[in-house]
């Protein structure tokens, strides 16, 4: 299995829906690829005209709750509506996309694992990472890549240290506003693409959208232009199973990228893929750093790495910038 496709704390079977709760900051959320669209408010929710104007009033770096739980097990629910009527309105902190300093900050992160037997997977970790940067992750196996990915990604804690995220100790936030931040400010891309094969590509991109808490209305025309921006406006109904690797790739990148995160984190982004894919994803990485977004990408491949206009080696939970 892939590194941030792990759950931080315990071992999972492989399975679609690891990455998709990633994607997601549903941790522990059951049925996830059979829940009804959350963002389908029942009779009574607010009108989506409402929910823009409601959202054009909050205080900018803030969204409402978009997902409640009903219980353990139980499906994702849309706004403050349904069972939730008559509930306050619960506002998370979800990151400030015009803050002006770096988008991540790691001040003597360290991770420890308790074991057994005891690992000690982030050492001392200082890392700043300005938007814009694009910048490669390389180390050998057991190095605390992972480790890395899952923390920047807002899937593990530090165990002593500090990280900010556009300025925002992350230590500060309630679980929920993890997740509100993780949906709202984090794109994904794994090695293994994590897309559903019983979905088209449009629904696998509309995905992302949902768990950002857009409308269906707001998310279709996002996905498609997603789609249409990684070269795949030709394949919106196809099924991912009947892709080639580097056209599943593409769907996965639109996904991560539709409703535009702030920092997209990649693990080993070109791992399953052939020399010539590999290189048509890290063109379209290229891109995508030059519009202006942050990437992070965890690579064992040298010629990857060199594409990246960054690179820091990771070695037994310590990290050293590369020239
Ligand atoms: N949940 C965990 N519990 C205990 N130890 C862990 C846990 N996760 C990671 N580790 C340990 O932390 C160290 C770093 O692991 P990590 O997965 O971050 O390495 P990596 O560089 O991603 O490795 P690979 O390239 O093989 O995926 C390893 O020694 C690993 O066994």
């Amino acid at each position: 299995m892939s590194r941030a496709e792990r759950p931080a704390a315990e071992p999972a079977a492989a399975s679609e829906l690891d990455g998709l709760e990633a994607l997601a900051g549903l941790d522990g959320l059951n049925g996830l690829a059979d829940a009804e669209d959350p963002s389908a408010a029942p009779p009574g929710a607010e009108t989506p005209a409402e929910a823009r104007r409601a959202a054009r009033e909050r205080p900018r770096g803030w969204v409402s709750r978009v997902f409640a739980r009903r219980g353990a097990g139980e499906r994702a629910v849309g706004g403050a509506a349904g069972d939730d009527a008559g509930a306050p309105e619960q506002l998370l902190r979800a990151g400030d996309p015009d803050f002006a300093g770096p988008i991540v900050q790691l001040d003597d992160v360290t991770r420890f694992f308790p074991g057994p037997p005891p690992v000690n997977a982030l050492r001392g970790v200082n890392l700043t990472v300005e938007r814009g940067d694009y910048l490669a992750i390389v180390g050998p196996s057991g190095s605390g890549k992972s480790t890395m990915l899952n923390t920047l990604g807002l899937l593990d804690r530090p165990s002593t240290g500090r990280f900010q995220f556009e300025g925002i100790d992350v230590a500060s936030l309630s679980d929920d506003e993890r997740s509100a931040l993780r949906g709202r400010a984090v794109g994904f891309v794994f090695q293994s693409f994590h897309l559903m094969p019983t979905r088209s590509v449009l629904e696998n991109v509309m995905l992302a959208g949902t768990y950002a808490g857009l409308t269906r209305d707001e998310r279709e025309p996002l996905a498609r232009t997603a789609l249409d921006r990684v070269g795949l406006s030709h394949r919106v109904e196809f099924s991912p199973n009947t892709l080639s690797g580097g056209e599943r790739q593409r769907v996965a990148i639109a996904r991560a990228v539709c409703t535009s995160p702030r920092l997209l984190l990649a693990d080993e982004p070109t791992g399953n893929l052939d020399r010539e894919n590999s290189a048509s994803i890290m063109r379209l990485f290229d891109e995508l750093g030059q519009d202006g977004l942050t990437i992070v990408m965890i690579t064992h491949d040298a010629a990857v790495a060199d594409s990246a206009q960054r690179r820091v080696r990771i070695n037994d939970g310590e990290l050293s910038e590369l020239s």
